[in-house]
């Protein structure tokens, strides 16, 4: 598992072992993980040309010491000072004393066999401040190393409010950063190098789960499961006019683990005829048999209101997706004030931005802008309609109303296809009815629905949704090892 800790979590262990340390012990650790990543990155360090952008604050003194260690090995480093009255003074010295040298010549960037960002760290908001802006756009010949975070990323949440400056790899102190993890600010770090700098860590603000993490949370069926005890999982989803919706979904709910699937709507004959395995009743929710969950919306069309209604009645977990949220959204968090089963909100970002209008009564949001702010905007929904939210998109979000944020490492950009959110959906849903709580059913779905995306776009070609579903069963193989 990838955790990340907020920058005030990090301060607030960095403090603890502060007062323990003698002074300066923390960043010569930093500076010393910076330097030997560096030299591995480097085909020889003796006779490199390395170039350290240095800002004012301790990032900067990272950069520096860590170029000292480099300087010391023979390489020829440059600093680049951007704020020259406020730089890190015991790291400059320990530059020069290394033989290091300074410059205001742009031009070294392009000339570096290797460049280390220390603009900007966990100190940073706001973007690059205009002194810095131009590096973000310079021909490079060699790699940048940033250093904690990428410049001009919020560390907390991953936006890029202006310029930032893209990294191949990030040097992360202690822990990675939220930003670290969630696009924009991920498609910046590149790849992210940890340093133990020895701090003691609380629970992290937000994880990034790995096989190993899924391995342990998928059910596995004991030798006396029969269907109803692996859990019953009901989809409401498809209409006359959208039948494929209620296919995929069921496709996706037919790998999610639970015993059996239920089906309620209009589609009954396209799904049983594709999938004969499938219960099916032309009625809503209400009038079918039991079931341990229900997903309801996935091209539910005008049947949305109705079914989503009697989902949302029933005892049960209820996952909500598509049309079901557009719904959800025309009343706001009020429809789900009497639930005493949990929710599972799977929106877009055009979907999350309707939500957010039924919260507030005003005019939607720009997904766009919402995209560019993931983290808050999961976690804004999920507080607002007291639900478990998965935000779908580059880097899925999902948010407990607890305020447990994870974020899913496995997508791809080619999921973005018509019917993805379907599989998805009875995915998660099926998952839920196997009895995991939203939390981990969503963080589950999401995972192995990207890895199945991966499986069927091999070497990046474009995928179907079917082919998505047919790849599911390899990716709970992967995972399962
Ligand atoms: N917290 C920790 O546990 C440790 C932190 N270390 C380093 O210290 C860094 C944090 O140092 P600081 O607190 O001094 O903060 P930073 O060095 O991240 O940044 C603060 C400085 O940057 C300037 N600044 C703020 N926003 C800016 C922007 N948008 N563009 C350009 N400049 C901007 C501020 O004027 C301030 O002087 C970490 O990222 C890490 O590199 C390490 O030395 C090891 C231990
Ligand atoms: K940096």
């Amino acid at each position: 598992m990838r955790r990340a800790h907020t920058v005030q979590q990090v301060r607030a262990a960095e403090a603890v072992l502060m007062a323990r340390l003698p002074e300066g012990t923390l960043m010569q650790r930093a500076a010393a993980g910076l330097a030997a990543t560096c030299a591995r990155l480097l085909p020889r360090v003796y006779g490199s040309r390395v170039l350290v952008l240095a800002g004012s604050g301790d990032n900067g003194g990272d950069a520096l010491h860590a170029g000292a260690l480099l300087a010391r090995r023979g390489a020829s480093v440059r600093a680049v000072l951007l704020a020259p009255e406020r730089v890190h003074a015991a790291g400059l010295a320990a530059l020069l004393a290394a033989g290091g040298r300074v410059t205001a010549d742009q031009g070294e960037f392009g000339r570096a066999d290797l460049v280390l960002d220390g603009i900007v760290g966990i100190g940073g908001r706001g973007g690059l401040r205009p002194e810095a802006q131009p590096y973000a756009a310079l021909e490079r010949r060699g790699p940048v190393v940033a250093v904690d975070v990428p410049s001009g990323v919020d560390p907390d949440t991953g936006e890029v409010p202006g310029v930032a400056l893209r990294a191949d790899v990030t040097v992360a102190f202690g822990t990675y950063k939220p930003g670290l993890l969630v696009d924009p600010g991920a498609s910046y770090a590149g790849v992210v190098h940890l340093v133990d700098i020895g701090l003691t860590l609380p629970e992290p603000a937000v994880q990034a789960w790995q096989h190993a993490d899924l391995a342990a949370l998928l059910p596995a069926p004991s030798a006396e499961s029969d269907k109803y005890r692996r859990g019953v999982v009901g989809i409401a989803a498809g209409s006359a006019r959208y039948p494929g919706a209620a296919v995929l979904a069921v496709a996706g709910a037919l790998r999610g683990g639970a015993g059996a699937v239920r089906y309620a709507g209009r589609a009954a004959e396209e799904v049983v005829r594709r999938f004969p395995e499938t219960l099916v009743s032309e009625g809503g929710p209400a009038a079918a048999g039991r079931v341990q969950a229900w997903v309801v919306g996935p091209g539910s069309g005008e049947g949305a209101a109705q079914a989503l209604a009697e989902a949302l009645a029933s005892p049960v977990p209820v996952l909500v997706d598509a049309d079901g949220l557009t719904e959800l959204a025309r009343t706001g968090p009020a429809a789900l004030a009497g639930r005493t089963a949990p929710t599972l909100l799977t929106p877009h970002t055009g979907e999350a931005a309707r939500l957010l209008a039924g919260v507030s009564g005003q005019a939607p949001p720009a997904a766009d802008d919402l995209a560019a702010a993931r983290l808050a905007t999961a976690r804004r929904l999920a507080a607002a309609y007291r639900a478990t939210v998965l935000l779908k998109g580059s880097t899925t979000v999902i948010a407990a109303p607890g305020g447990a944020v994870r974020v899913n490492p496995t997508g791809t950009p080619w999921l973005a296809t018509a019917g993805s959110g379907d599989v998805l959906a009875g995915l998660a849903g099926s998952l839920l009815a196997a009895g995991l709580d939203p939390l981990d059913a969503a963080t589950a779905a999401a995972y192995l629905h990207g890895l199945a995306g991966r499986e069927a776009s091999a070497g990046g070609v474009p995928v179907t949704a079917t082919e998505v579903a047919r790849a599911l069963p390899g990716a709970w193989g992967a995972v399962r090892g």
